[in-house]
């Protein structure tokens, strides 16, 4: 069978910054039968490599290490040839022995590179999926990683899942902090506490579009629009509603220190970070979509983090999907059928550095050519 034919390895992305807990959740992974027939691929940062060595070894899971540099930088190739070869190295007479795989990340990486890999990289696309990107953030310390480290924030914004870890030595004012930061950052992740790694893999797994096989994939939860609660920038009524959590404080100082309570560092790299979602009542014209991401992507697509959406395609009574991390996309895929009643084009975004009317501005570049689709916000 060609590996096209096969179906696509679900790829879990661990990450988080240094010492967050990845390796502790991992170990608990690991020994639960949803995980027995992973391959752990495990990239440690620098000659000296232990992690792997603190994996749990059970029989059936199959550990991998990759450690000749940073998966996000420099061993990128290497990540596309390990995945590559794994399928080969790990069969035992035409069987391939595992059935998904799970990656741990140094605790520096920008997943966005990674996650890019998975997705658009010709010999991995064909044979793997992104399953989820789940993140782990140190509930003690997290706060302060966030305030010094970009990466930490990038993790944060494009996580599916975020486990929160040592909630028994954080307290709960760092801790209120930072759940208050995730709420601006990534709103619709869902959290979970995690004391020493103890998580159950269902909640890790299956996080993306394409869940189990033969089952609907559950659109609502992906998109989890409901999380984008409605902001204090309401318009009025158009043909595009938006809903928001973004809260300005990028804008205003005075105010960001005042919502949040943090009376240091002007520079805070998620200031600049918003989600927000929108919908669009009527159908979209292919080729407007395909002109307006173009547009979207050309101008904005470094600072797109995460975008997701369910569109309603004129002349299609089928949903497409679409889902981007930076400026690279998935290929749209088209669902069997919709989730619910609800057939209005709904997208969620998360980006850096540009606001909701930023957005709107490049649906009204499209005003003349479709003024009642993409009529935005007076
Ligand atoms: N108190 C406490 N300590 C924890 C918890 N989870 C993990 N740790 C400890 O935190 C330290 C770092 O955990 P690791 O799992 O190695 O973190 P990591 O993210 O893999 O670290 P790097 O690989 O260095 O990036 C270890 O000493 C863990 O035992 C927790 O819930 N509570």
């Amino acid at each position: 069978m060609s590996p096209s034919a096969s179906p696509l390895i679900p790829v879990t992305l661990l990450t988080g910054f240094l010492g967050s807990g990845k390796t502790t959740v991992l170990n608990h992974l690991v020994r639960q039968p949803e995980l027995a027939d992973a391959l752990v691929i495990i990239n440690e940062f620098g000659e000296m490599s232990l992690d792997h060595m603190l994996v749990a070894h059970s029989t059936e899971n199959l550990i991998m290490e990759m450690s000749s540099g940073c998966l996000c930088c420099t061993i990128r190739g290497d990540l596309v040839q390990t995945l590559r070869d794994v399928a080969w190295r790990f069969s035992r007479e035409g069987q391939r022995q595992f059935r998904r795989v799970v990656i741990e990340t140094t605790g520096l990486a920008d997943p966005a590179p990674i996650v890019h890999t998975l997705m658009t990289h010709p010999q991995v696309a064909n044979r793997y999926r992104l399953d989820g990107i789940v993140v782990t953030l140190d509930l003690a310390t997290g706060d302060a990683t966030l305030d010094l480290h970009p990466e930490a924030v990038r993790q944060a914004a494009i996580a599916d899942c975020l486990l929160l870890t040592k909630a028994d030595v954080a307290d709960t004012e760092t801790r209120d902090a930072l759940m208050r930061r995730l709420a601006a950052i990534n709103p619709a992740a869902p959290r979970w506490e995690v004391l020493h790694g103890e998580v159950s893999a269902s909640k890790v797994l299956a996080l993306g579009l394409f869940s189990t096989q033969g089952k609907a994939p559950d659109v609502e939860r992906w998109l989890r629009e409901e999380a984008y609660t409605d902001d204090a920038h309401s318009h009025g009524h158009t043909h595009v509603h938006h809903h928001g959590n973004e809260d300005g404080h990028g804008h205003d100082d005075s105010v960001a220190h005042h919502h949040h309570g943090h009376h240091h560092d002007i520079n805070r790299h998620d200031d600049h970070i918003r989600a927000f979602c929108f919908a669009v009542d009527e159908p979209i014209p292919a080729e407007i979509l395909a002109a307006w991401l173009d547009v979207l992507l050309g101008f904005i697509g470094a600072d797109i983090l995460r975008v997701k959406g369910i569109l309603n395609i004129e002349g299609s009574d089928k949903p497409m999907v679409i889902h981007g991390v930076q400026h690279i996309f998935h290929p749209p895929a088209t669902l069997p059928a919709w989730p619910s009643e609800d057939r209005r084009s709904r997208l969620v975004f998360i980006t850096r550095d540009v606001s909701r009317e930023a957005i709107e501005e490049t649906f009204r570049a499209f005003h003349n050519v479709l003024p009642q689709a993409w009529e935005a916000a007076a």
